[in-house]
């Protein structure tokens, strides 16, 4: 995507004079040096800070391993989340026979696994346990939930139980997928049914705090996507700063709500301290979209002379430079449910700020641009301090 807003001028709603994102951004940024700098003295005195993501830098890139029964989803949900298929089209992909190994040029770099459904693992001697563990993001299981799931459920349970003898610290995230086409009911109903099935068999073999967590899904609508989201928020380390970050910058321009988004696979990687709702999540998702879509037709082409001209001439008088925020391009649309703009700032190739704005913002637009340019630069700058080395 080559789209871009830049903004130049602070919004201060107070008439304070003071641009709150400016300092926050570098307070952020200071926090993060240091406690960054902390964890590599922890680390050389062979030590770790105990609520920290696994360290994902070393051996490799971080793996998500989907998992689970033939025909239950996997292969279309990894089609779907990092290959832009269409849902529909998930139809006619084939059964996987063997292991799947997709590397995705992201913010992040990971891998993402789809094993065969047919393949116990645990059964097999042939597959290295180790190595295919040891470097883990999450293991990702798919259940099928418009069948029969009990089978499922109980592999799940081995696996499971395997796991958590030798690496605990593996997050198992469940998804309870095709829920689409079922009752709000029925699929709470599912969700607890399977919750109690697998508690009651890690309790009974004495793993209470097991870290599993369970998402409903389809790819039939964006619930997919947020379920991806929350998995791989959970890989990166001090996500806490950069939701600060969007934070301050919803208090300090108003916004409703601001996400920082994966652009290729539209997964949000952070977002603020508002509860995110799947609303405004698929309004900015699909924002990505058209953006996308308007820069694939229009984007690398030059303003003629005669566009640049009329653009310049009356009503307006001034050279385009001094009309709009950006150098590249820019990007705001209004909704006319509301009156409520959103704005789209791109960060690098791989990530965007998007955020919906309140009624009143747009009025306030270059000084808007100038806090968001200050938190893309504080982004810019976590993910530099943060990268693996
Ligand atoms: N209704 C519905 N169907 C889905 C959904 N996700 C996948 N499917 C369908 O489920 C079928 C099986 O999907 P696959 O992705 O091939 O399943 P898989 O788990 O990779 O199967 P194996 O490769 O055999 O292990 C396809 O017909 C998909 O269209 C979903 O969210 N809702």
């Amino acid at each position: 995507m080559s789209s871009r807003l830049r903004g130049l001028d602070a919004f201060d709603p107070d008439g304070s004079g003071e641009q709150p994102c400016e300092t926050s951004s570098s307070l952020a940024q200071q926090a993060l040096t240091r406690v960054y700098e902390q964890d590599q003295r922890l680390r050389k005195n062979g030590s770790r800070v105990s609520d920290q993501p696994p360290d994902l830098s070393s051996k490799g890139k971080p793996r998500l391993l989907l998992m689970g029964q033939r025909r239950s989803g996997k292969s279309s949900i990894s089609s779907v989340v990092f290959h832009k298929l269409p849902p529909s089209e998930t139809l006619f992909l084939e059964s996987t026979a063997r292991i799947q190994k997709d590397t995705l040029p992201s913010f992040m770099d990971f891998q993402v696994w789809d094993f065969p459904g047919q393949i116990d693992i645990f059964d097999n001697p042939t597959f290295d346990i180790d190595a295919m563990f040891g470097e883990i993001g999450a293991l990702i299981w798919v259940i099928d939930a418009q069948d029969d799931y009990l089978e499922a459920v109980a592999r799940l349970n081995v696996t499971i139980l395997n796991l958590q003898r030798t690496y605990p610290n593996i997050k198992i995230e469940v998804f309870i997928h095709k829920v689409d086409g079922l009752s709000d009911d029925y699929k709470l109903d599912i969700q607890r049914d399977i919750t109690i099935r697998i508690q009651d068999e890690l309790c009974d073999h004495g793993f209470e705090n097991a870290p599993v967590t369970f998402h409903l899904t389809s790819i039939y609508n964006h619930s997919i996507f947020e379920a991806f989201s929350k998995v791989i928020q959970k890989l990166i380390p001090r996500l806490g700063i950069l939701e600060a970050m969007l934070t301050n910058l919803c208090r300090t321009c108003r916004f409703e709500k601001a996400y920082l988004f994966d652009v290729l696979s539209k997964i949000y990687i952070a977002t603020d301290s508002e509860p995110a709702d799947m609303a405004s999540y698929e309004i900015c998702s699909d924002y990505i979209d058209v953006i996308i879509d308007v820069t694939e037709v229009y984007g690398s082409w030059p303003r003629t002379q005669k566009y640049r001209e009329a653009l310049e001439g009356p009503p307006w008088n001034q050279k385009i430079e001094d009309q709009v925020a950006s150098g590249c391009a820019e990007s705001c649309m209004v909704l006319s449910d509301g009156n409520k703009p959103i704005i789209l700032r791109e960060v690098n190739k791989y990530l965007a700020l998007v955020a919906i704005m309140k009624e009143d913002s747009y009025d306030k637009m270059p000084l808007v641009n100038m806090n968001v340019e200050v938190v893309v630069q504080g982004v810019k700058e976590f993910f530099e301090i943060t990268k693996p080395k």
